[in-house]
């Protein structure tokens, strides 16, 4: 499987300034072809981020460009059988519409009006060619997936059932129940079908778009040839991806709070499965979305293309930063691409200019949890160079353009950090010196590492503090909540160094990665003697022995520890940013990893005090696809960071037993509770799950559903064995379970 992404910057509408413009194209270094996207830093506009692509294409870019630089190359491989998918990615009001569809005239005929174009004219080639011996037939299916149910567009809308149409295996492929495919002779024929159909989809008016499409159009086209001894079928799926707009920015009523809630829902599996992809990793999550698992996404040796839409405006800045950033994850894909040798085949064009539209109407922004980052695509690659089958998957570097100046010291363990790594922090410079200190450099002389800081050891008077600088090390005293806090930031910056080595290797070794440049949100594990002597040996053992843990961890690919450490390093990111609701959501992706970690839960547990306490202020927080779930109020105030067997949490949480809290939570252990819940839940009636707690028709549906596929699929007997186990099925979640087992204590 290869993936291409691109990026596709549109033109001014007739009442944006060009004043406005911030995001900008660049080639790499000493090369003339777009392949980075621009932006500066909304923190502070003396940075800028550059994210790396496999093309960019600036504002003046036609229809036609596009198409043939990125899509006309694959029609090829879709006559030799292989699947073609194309997404159209991005925020509201950025051109996926455009794009994909496009305008009425020649010239402004999107990406699918050009690929049946293209097929019609290769396929009457093929049956030319052979004499007719090969016939080619094409048939198209039409679908919407809205608020997570399928809907067929080639069928008027008064014939659609609330629930949409049903999913079903068979032969380990999804397929959706009753979609219609009609036979499409030729391009009029398909104009016809294409037009008519598309009224039928639903869109509505955002505060971004007056024509938003808030569903997710999949056109499937099917190309079947036929000769006397074979048949051979592919399909092209082109997908006009529903918008990924923040809802504080939309003014969004309920109805499209809900709708936001299922497209970003989608919208974040899409992008698992693309960096899973990426990964090489063996499962791939394309199952938790409806979307990825009709595509069945990463199941075969099919070519995606992802064309990221951008809007350059002032006004989209976090939202570009946002989308920027899922679609980086995408971005490592490059390096599969570039061992199979499908695609790279054009590089894209550039060209500049502008064009006018219509109004897109934006409110002010405000504060975004998103977090801000690029992954270097060519991490891979230098690791697959350099044979280091055992290195963990880089995730996330952002390059900030900042001129290099030598450090004044060199990292003293070096024999952790590789030479690139040493570059990078020599590289980097303090431009402020209020900057926070994950921004800033840690060496010796620029700067002692937070580590060695007094604020992390117990002295409080400045007596104390010349009596404890004479004194030696081991006489300070440092509480187990220092040294816990001490451990953790040294996890992070343990991890963040990994990347930043994984960039720096890859410029060394990828002619398409984007130069190593120094980073914003990693540090260098530059621990000085001094630090190593001030914090002590207990602490360097913890240290040393975390490290070796992270180490074995990140060994075996796909395991989910790794992925939590990731999660864990990317919220103590968001917390260095102050981005205190990224965080709280990086920490909630991390619990699967450590299901029932009680440190871990105390920190989702503050983290939504604080954002319920925000919410009661009239705080930025507006909705995310947590408050549609926890609509009714229920969502705990208050708790205790550490719950107790058997008693309620101070502000009415639920209270898990320990047995939940151990991993696996194995059900031999369960209390009566815990054994109670997992009963109802396996007994897979409806009735009795949907008077649990927290659970409505839907969730009770999708529970038992997903227990029944586990069975189809021969996953041992469908059942759910452990609280942990539960909390692990799509659509669950930890407040789920814990409301579900609240409802029974
Ligand atoms: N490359 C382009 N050239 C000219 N106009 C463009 C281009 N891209 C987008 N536009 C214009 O920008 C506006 C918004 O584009 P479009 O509706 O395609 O956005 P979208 O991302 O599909 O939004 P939504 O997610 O809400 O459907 C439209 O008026 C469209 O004509």
């Amino acid at each position: 499987m290869s993936v291409r992404v691109v990026a596709r910057i549109r033109p001014l509408l007739e009442t944006e300034l060009d004043k406005d413009v911030i995001v900008r194209a660049e080639g790499l270094e000493g090369q003339k072809a777009l392949a980075m996207v621009k932006i500066p830093n909304p923190k502070n506009e003396s940075e800028e981020f550059s994210f790396a692509f496999n093309g960019v294409y600036d504002r003046g870019t036609t229809q036609e460009e596009l198409f043939s630089a990125e899509v006309a190359p694959h029609i090829k491989s879709l006559f030799q059988g292989l699947d073609v998918t194309i997404f159209a990615y991005g925020v509201t009001g950025t051109g996926k519409t455009h794009t994909m569809r496009g305008g009425l005239k020649l010239a402004e005929r999107g990406v699918i009006p050009r690929l049946l174009s293209n097929v019609f004219r290769r396929g009457k080639k093929i049956a030319k060619d052979t004499n007719g011996e090969t016939t080619v037939e094409v048939a198209l299916s039409y679908y919407e997936i809205y608020n997570d149910k399928v809907f067929d567009l080639l069928e008027a809308p008064e014939k659609r059932t609330p629930s949409g149409l049903p999913l079903r295996e068979k032969d380990g492929k999804t397929f959706v129940v009753g979609l219609s495919e009609r036979s499409c002779e030729d391009l009029k024929d398909f104009e016809k079908i294409y037009i008519e159909s598309n009224n039928n989809r639903i869109t509505a008016a955002t505060k971004l778009n007056a024509h938003s499409s808030r569903s997710h159009a999949i056109l499937r086209v099917k190309v079947t040839q036929t000769t006397d001894t074979m048949v051979r079928e592919s399909t092209c799926s082109a997908i006009d991806l529903a918008g990924s707009e923040d809802n504080r920015r939309t003014d969004n009523g309920k109805e499209r709070l809900v709708e936001s809630a299922a497209i970003n829902k989608s919208l974040f599996v899409l992008s698992q499965c693309v960096d899973a992809i990426s990964r090489g990793d063996k499962r791939i999550p394309y199952r938790e979305s409806k979307m990825t698992r009709i595509l069945s996404l990463g199941q075969n040796n099919g070519i995606t293309i992802m064309i990221l839409n951008l809007a350059p405006m002032r006004s989209y800045h976090l939202d570009t930063l946002s989308s920027l950033n899922v679609s980086s994850r995408a971005k490592r894909i490059e390096v599969r691409e570039i061992e199979n040798e499908v695609v790279f085949k054009q590089a894209p064009r550039t060209m500049s200019g502008g064009l006018g539209g219509n109004n897109v109407q934006r409110q002010a922004l405000r504060t975004l949890t998103n977090a801000h980052n690029i992954t270097s695509g060519a991490a891979l690659l230098a690791a697959k160079a350099t044979e280091k089958a055992d290195k963990p998957v880089k995730l996330f570097s952002v390059y900030t353009d900042k001129a290099a100046k030598p450090a004044t010291a060199a990292p003293a363990r070096s024999s952790t950090v590789p030479p690139a790594v040493a570059n990078i922090s020599q590289l980097r410079q303090p431009s402020n010196p209020n900057k926070r200190p994950s921004e800033i450099p840690e060496t010796l002389a620029a700067r002692p590492s937070k580590l060695a800081r007094p604020t992390h050891i117990s002295l409080a008077r400045p007596a104390l503090q010349q009596r404890a600088a004479a004194a030696p090390a081991p006489q300070l005293s440092i509480s187990a909540e220092q040294i816990e806090a001490m451990v953790e930031k040294k996890v992070a910056e343990i991890l963040a160094t990994r990347l930043a080595a994984a960039s720096a290797e890859d410029s060394a070794s990828a002619p398409n990665s984007v130069p190593t440049q120094p980073t914003t949100t990693t540090t260098t594990t530059t621990t000085t003697a001094a630090t190593t002597g001030a914090i002590g040996d207990e602490v360097q053992r913890r240290l040393e022995a975390l490290e070796r843990r992270i180490e074995s961890d990140t060994r075996h690919e796909g395991d989910s520890r790794s992925e939590g450490l990731r999660f864990l390093l990317q919220a103590r990111q968001a917390k260095e940013r102050g981005d205190e609701e990224g965080a709280l959501r990086f920490y909630e992706l991390a619990l699967p990893s450590f299901p029932g970690q009680a440190k871990l839960l105390g920190k989702i547990e503050r983290g939504e005090r604080r954002r319920v306490q925000d919410e009661n202020e009239g705080g930025d927080y507006e909705g995310t696809e947590a408050d549609v779930e926890d609509d009714d109020g229920d969502r705990p105030k208050r708790g205790g960071t550490r719950r107790v067997k058997g008693r309620r949490g101070k502000g009415g949480l639920a209270v898990l037993p320990d047995a939940m809290e151990g991993e696996g939570g194995d059900v031999g252990s369960a209390t009566p509770q815990t054994q109670r819940l997992l009963d109802i839940v396996n007994s897979r009636d409806l009735g009795l799950i949907k008077g649990l707690h927290g659970f409505g028709a839907k969730k009770a549906q999708d529970l038992v559903d997903h227990l029944n596929l586990l069975r189809e699929q021969g996953e041992e007997s469908g059942r759910v064995g452990s609280l942990a186990q539960l909390r692990m099925v799509p659509g669950m979640g930890s407040r789920t379970v814990e409301r579900a087992y609240e409802g029974l204590v």
